[in-house]
């Protein structure tokens, strides 16, 4: 039995991740789950998983978890506070350590978990934008697995010639390009005088994928496929030359590998993410996700597009951001993050989030990034001067 510490239990991937190993309950158990805040899901999340332990970010939701627990005569034992976080990630008793808190806030249990030497369902890509290369040293240094969990690097990576999880370089596997597919967002076919009055209801309104408010905003502004390019250069060291992003409004094709020889390898599913889910949980064997079998012909067509930096300015602040490297990475996240929370709070309209993280990026200079203490101090720098922007 393979004990499962799920962080971000409460999310869309937690959602999911719950639901699939509710399908394996002869497989899996579910060793800890952690929330921010959101009390009464994870204690309805204990009743049914009863968890050795539920860790609450927020100490007032802990205590309340507590109670309700003690009530209802559930053993899950309560826990609260971000070194908390890190150190469920780490523990002893887990094998699996799926990383899907959404932000920043995911980096230090996603360290913790990697040099405790878990296999990690890495849902969380913002701590790879943050760093990459500390990240993936931590993961090799402590024989830990590293399986990408979101769609176009799960769809890669089974498109790659993986023999086995730790491999984390595919330049000389005779890979020509990574191409990663692009729903483009609410937005793809608005205008740019449209785009002046968007509120974070129809940004986070995305036409095929339910996920949470942040990721939901990211895609709107395409800032999501940035930190996926970024992310796939961690996670598959190819440069930024060699992964390329094309529009694909259906999300059915969830990305390619295109080798040398001509072939192009695609992964195709319906938009869901409990298939990435189970492909990582399980690798290298295959389970059921519960997800429906596509139906190509109700499906019908599948289009392409280039993606138009003119339209989406955000990726193209995320190449520029990896090209420079180091910190820039950091900074580009960390400003991006502000400037979402600021739109989604009515602080900030749609079309000043790429103003305010192109402003941040030049303001804030980048780093060599192989320190910890360096990227934290990236991250607290830009979010201060992306707030400046913003006031
Ligand atoms: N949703 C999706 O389909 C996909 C998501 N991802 C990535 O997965 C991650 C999670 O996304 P998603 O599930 O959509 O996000 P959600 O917003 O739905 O969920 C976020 C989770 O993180 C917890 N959380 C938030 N802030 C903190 C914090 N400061 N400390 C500890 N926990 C915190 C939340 O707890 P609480 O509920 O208490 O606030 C919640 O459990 C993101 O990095 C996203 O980019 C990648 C591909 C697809
Ligand atoms: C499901 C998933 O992996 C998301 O990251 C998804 O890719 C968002 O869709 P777009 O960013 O392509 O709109
Ligand atoms: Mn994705």
């Amino acid at each position: 039995m393979r004990q499962v510490t799920l962080l971000g239990a409460t999310g869309s991937i937690g959602d999911s991740t719950l639901d699939v190993l509710a399908r394996h309950t002869e497989k899996y158990q579910v060793y800890a789950l952690t929330a921010n805040q959101a009390s009464e899901k994870l204690f309805e999340q204990c009743q049914r998983f009863q968890p050795k332990v539920a860790v609450m970010r927020d100490r007032d939701a802990a205590r309340t978890l507590q109670i309700a627990l003690k009530e209802a005569g559930i053993k899950t034992e309560v826990r609260y506070g971000d070194a908390a976080l890190t150190e469920i990630a780490a523990d002893p008793q887990s094998d699996i350590v799926v990383a899907a808190i959404v932000g920043s806030a995911g980096l230090l249990p996603t360290l913790a978990a990697a040099k405790a030497g878990k296999r990690i369902l890495l849902a969380n890509k913002e701590a790879l934008v943050m760093s990459g290369a500390l990240l993936m040293q931590t993961v090799m240094d402590n024989g830990a697995e590293l399986l990408p969990v979101d769609s176009e690097h799960n769809a890669i990576w089974q498109c790659l010639p993986v023999s086995d999880s730790q491999q984390y370089h595919f330049a000389d596997k005779g890979v020509r390009r990574l191409i990663l597919t692009a729903s483009g967002g609410p937005f793809r076919d608005w205008s740019a005088a449209d785009l002046a009055t968007v509120t974070p209801e129809q940004a986070v309104a995305h036409p095929n994928w339910s996920m949470g408010q942040k990721i939901s905003v990211d895609s709107a502004t395409m800032m999501n496929k940035g930190l996926e390019v970024v992310e796939a250069h961690w996670l598959f060291g190819l440069p930024a030359n060699q992964i390329e992003v094309v529009l694909h409004r259906q999300s059915i094709i969830h990305s390619m590998v295109d080798y040398l020889d001509g072939s192009v390898l695609a992964q195709m599913g319906n938009p869901d993410m409990r298939t990435p889910i189970a492909n990582t949980l399980a690798w290298p064997e295959r389970i059921d996700s519960g997800v429906m079998p596509l139906d190509l012909i109700s499906v019908g067509r599948l289009d392409f597009k280039a993606a138009s930096f003119a339209q989406f300015p955000c990726l193209k602040l995320a190449y520029q951001a990896l090209k420079a490297g180091g910190t820039s990475t950091a900074i580009l996240n960390a400003a991006n993050e502000v400037a979402v929370s600021a739109f989604l709070e009515n602080r900030l309209k749609f079309i000043d989030i790429a103003t305010v993280i192109e402003q941040t990026l030049m303001a804030v200079s980048s780093q060599t990034a192989d320190d910890l203490e360096v990227i934290l101090e990236a991250d607290r720098l830009a979010r201060q001067q992306a707030e400046r922007v913003i006031c």
